[in-house]
């Protein structure tokens, strides 16, 4: 590598870094172990990170690592990866307990009075406390121990983009290590961004629409969209009951942690219903740990955990520019410019080569899609409106959008385009229906001709949409 740096990291300490905008990074282990997040590096094969990425090297035993570019950077002693281990093999044991019992395996006696459910861990945390990333951890050494268990992982950050676009959130039974190469994809690549599905190791999620960042703009929305989420993921994923025996993973908003009262009582509640949460881990937050002990401590084990220091605190304006990246690298795929002498790398386990994507450009008619926006189109909380007053149209209500009627909003919307219903065309319960539909992709609207009542939309493939249902949201698309 041109440039080039060598750290030795002692054992159980991480490099740290932190990416400026425009600016890419490739890392190579020259020696030793490392993984990032859980994820192992292979030995000598550069990895490309970018897009601001903010992330670490960790080593249990000791490892030199190169490094093309120097960024923000610095090496930790302390890190919480050794009690983040302990939280896995209490897991690890939980799954050889369940997986134990389905097969009427012998009990040791020590064990009998042990619980044979396997884990279903809900994460909790205030904002920037390293929850992704703990959730990241987690999976990833599932997926490592060559157990051949695929833990679900669920993602109910709707600001995330998970693996599909900002707005989203779903579950996916991860078969790979999680790759952390650019915030843009933070939980590995989705198969809906439709032609890295010829990926191997592309994720294959069960998404639904929530459409905003904010859990407070729609709460009983998100609150039905968990529910859903947690009917649908047994027909979907665990048919076949050895495959329950991974567990879940759920990462949450911040806003489970703190703020609203009500709402977020309401959307733990309906969480550990939604996914028979049986084990809470709080990360960092005394006040929450207790809280929870005292709501759910005596049917779940709730466990504090504490928060990293390599956290990074990320912003508003961050967010904003990772929720573009998220979208840019939905349509055209991940695009970042390899150091000077660097030619050929990886982005997590992609080659660089594979992951450039060519969306297509296509005008339909008004007519050829069905638009609906889901609630009112500035949805304040409930708490927010005068006692008494009822909204004119409620959160969950989808009411259909005319895109030829001026200020419909509809000019650079990202739209969500849903699965076909099951039901036909029964229009009465189709309203309702929508609410209930799984992503099957995102599009947007470049171009709106009233005039000749046409609409121009870049889809990330070819695929006709004519007749389908879309749902818009408050993102839009700026490029
Ligand atoms: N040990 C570490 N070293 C360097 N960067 C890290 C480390 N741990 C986490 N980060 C980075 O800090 C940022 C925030 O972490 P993360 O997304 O896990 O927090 P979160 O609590 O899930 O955030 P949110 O409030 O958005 O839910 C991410 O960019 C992540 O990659």
């Amino acid at each position: 590598m041109a440039a080039s740096r060598q750290w030795t990291l002692e054992p159980e300490t991480e490099y740290r870094f932190e990416l400026d905008p425009d600016a890419s990074l490739a890392i190579k282990l020259v020696h030793g172990n490392a993984e990032v997040f859980g994820a192992e590096l292979a030995a000598n094969r550069p990895y490309l990170f970018g897009q601001e990425c903010k992330a670490a090297i960790y080593t249990w035993q000791g490892c030199t690592i190169e490094m093309s570019h120097p960024s923000t950077e610095y090496v930790s002693e302390e890190t919480p990866m050794a009690p983040y281990a302990n939280v896995h093999n209490a897991l690890e044991k939980m799954r050889v307990r369940a997986l134990r019992h389905l097969r009427g395996s012998p009990v040791p006696p020590s064990e009998r009075a042990e619980s044979t459910e396997p884990p279903r861990v809900l994460v909790v945390g205030p904002e920037n406390s390293g929850k992704t990333t703990l959730c990241k951890i987690l999976t990833n050494y599932v997926v490592r121990t060559g157990q051949g268990w695929s833990p679900l992982l669920v993602n109910l950050d709707p600001s995330e983009g998970g693996w599909a676009a900002p707005g989203a959130i779903g579950i996916t039974p991860v078969h790979t290590p999680l790759p952390t190469s650019t915030p843009a994809s933070p939980l590995g690549t989705a198969a809906t961004s439709a032609p890295t599905a010829l990926s191997s190791n592309a994720l294959l999620p069960l998404a639904y629409w929530y459409g905003h960042a904010e859990t407070r703009r729609n709460p009983l929305l998100i609150e039905r969209i968990i529910r859903n989420l947690g009917e649908n993921v047994k027909d979907k994923y665990q048919a076949h009951p050895e495959a329950q025996v991974a567990g879940f993973i759920v990462d949450t908003p911040s806003s489970f942690a703190v703020g609203n009262n009500e709402d977020r009582q309401r959307l733990l509640k309906a969480t550990i219903d939604a996914f028979k949460i049986n084990v809470i881990l709080v990360v960092g937050h005394e006040k929450l740990n207790v809280e929870l002990q005292r709501a759910y401590g005596s049917s779940i084990s709730v466990v504090k955990v504490p928060k990293s220091g390599g956290v990074v605190e990320l912003d508003h304006l961050y967010r904003e520019r990772i929720h573009k990246f998220q979208l840019h690298t939905y349509f055209y795929g991940q695009v970042i410019q390899p150091p000077p002498g660097i030619t050929s790398a990886s982005l997590g386990s992609e080659t660089l080569s594979s992951i450039v994507l060519s969306p297509s450009s296509t005008i339909l008619n008004f007519g050829d899609l069905s638009i609906y926006r889901i609630g009112a189109e500035t949805m304040a909380p409930s708490s927010a409106l005068p006692i008494g007053a009822a909204r004119a149209v409620s959160e969950t209500q989808a009411v259909a959008i005319d895109p030829a009627q001026p200020g419909s909003g509809l000019l650079n919307a990202v739209l969500a385009i849903l699965a076909p219903p099951a039901n036909g065309d029964d229009a009465e319960r189709y309203d309702e229906e929508i609410l209930d539909l799984p992503i099957s992709g995102f599009v947007v609207v470049t171009k709106l001709d009233i005039p000749h009542r046409k609409m121009t939309i870049l889809a990330p493939n070819q695929g006709s949409i004519v007749g389908r249902t879309a749902v818009i949201g408050s993102y839009e698309w700026q490029e």
